[in-house]
């Protein structure tokens, strides 16, 4: 089975306007809803794709509701754990000349139920997929994925970690599967300035050293490039379209990597699905649906450098 752990899902609440003027009111064109957060968005993305899997994390209040409900509606499982405090966040994107996002910060998460989300990851086992992805809420400790990790390492569980900064470098140690940071991230983590693939694949092998088996490095608009634990190097193309909204684009590409290489076990090909998911999701105003990613496969090319 599949596991997405989303410790601070959130409503994201994506809005339409001619123009954004701050410091006056603005009224938008079209305004829509869906359930987020990172690892919410991998197991919408894989239920698009044919794979069961099970959504986790923390829910509270009416906002926390609505995601378990929405999956529910998704036909997407969900073993969420109900706080008694705060409410679940409510992500604001604003889709105007540019893209603005206003990300709220999310409930205080107790040590108890903390214990109560280790005792679930306790029972994943080897043939397992655990997928961590996005922040987590402020009051926890930075080393809570390097955590779950050392827990779930016992039970040799594929781990793929999504996550930024020193939240990722700490989980590196425990040879996570795979890794996506995309461009920035990589150039925020090593401080440096990235301006070609080589410099890319320079900086992305350092993360293999560090312990990472697979480095996926996302680059929006300009497609994505892999270095898999054989030592293999992957750049693949993006398809032409119009974007439409590119939120999740970075999930989506992480569940058709998922998918692409349960279905097929080769790299190349997880790749191409990866791609060709994150596209889907830029060029729809929701996540993407399979229809979309298929004709976008076709148009997706692989080169190995
Ligand atoms: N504007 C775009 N046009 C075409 N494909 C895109 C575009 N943006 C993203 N993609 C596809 O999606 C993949 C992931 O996007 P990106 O690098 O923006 O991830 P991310 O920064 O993690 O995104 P997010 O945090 O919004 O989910 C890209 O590698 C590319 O394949
Ligand atoms: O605040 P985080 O956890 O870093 O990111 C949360 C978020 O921006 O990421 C998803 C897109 O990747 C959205 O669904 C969600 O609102």
């Amino acid at each position: 089975m599949i596991y997405t752990v989303t410790l601070n899902p959130s409503i994201d609440y994506v809005i339409n306007l001619e123009h954004l003027n701050t410091g006056h009111v603005n009224r938008v064109n079209s305004e829509h809803v869906y359930p987020g957060g990172k690892g919410i968005n991998v197991s919408r993305i894989l239920k698009n794709l044919g794979h069961d899997n099970i959504a986790t994390g923390f829910v509270s209040n009416f906002t926390g509701d609505f995601i378990t409900n929405s999956l529910s509606d998704l036909n997407v499982k969900s073993d969420f754990i109900k706080l008694d405090n705060g409410f679940t966040r409510i992500n604001v994107k604003i889709k105007s000349d540019e893209e603005t996002e206003i990300n709220g910060g999310g409930p205080h998460i107790s040590d108890e139920k903390l214990r109560e989300l280790f005792d679930k990851l306790s029972k994943l086992k080897e043939e397992d997929i655990l997928v961590l992805a996005g922040s987590i809420p402020s009051t926890l400790k930075e080393d809570l994925y390097e955590k779950i990790m050392e827990q779930v390492k016992v039970n040799n569980v594929k781990v793929v970690v999504d996550a930024t900064k020193k939240l990722l470098l700490n989980v590196l140690k425990y040879n996570p599967f795979l890794i996506k940071p995309n461009n920035h991230e990589l150039e925020e983590i090593f401080n440096v300035k990235l301006e070609t693939i080589d410099d890319m694949i320079t900086y992305g092998k350092k993360l293999q050293e560090m312990g990472a088996r697979n480095v996926l490095i996302s680059r929006g608009k300009d497609g994505a490039l892999l270095i898999t634990e054989n030592k293999e190097v992957f750049i693949s193309n993006v398809p032409k379209g119009s974007v439409v909204n590119s939120v999740g684009a970075g999930d989506s590409m992480v569940a058709g990597f998922i998918s692409g290489y349960i279905n097929s076990n080769s790299y190349e090909e997880a790749l191409k699905l990866g791609a060709a998911s994150g596209s889907a999701t830029a060029f729809s105003s929701d996540l993407a649906k399979k229809e979309l990613i298929e004709e976008l496969i076709k148009k997706i090319s692989v080169k190995r450098r």
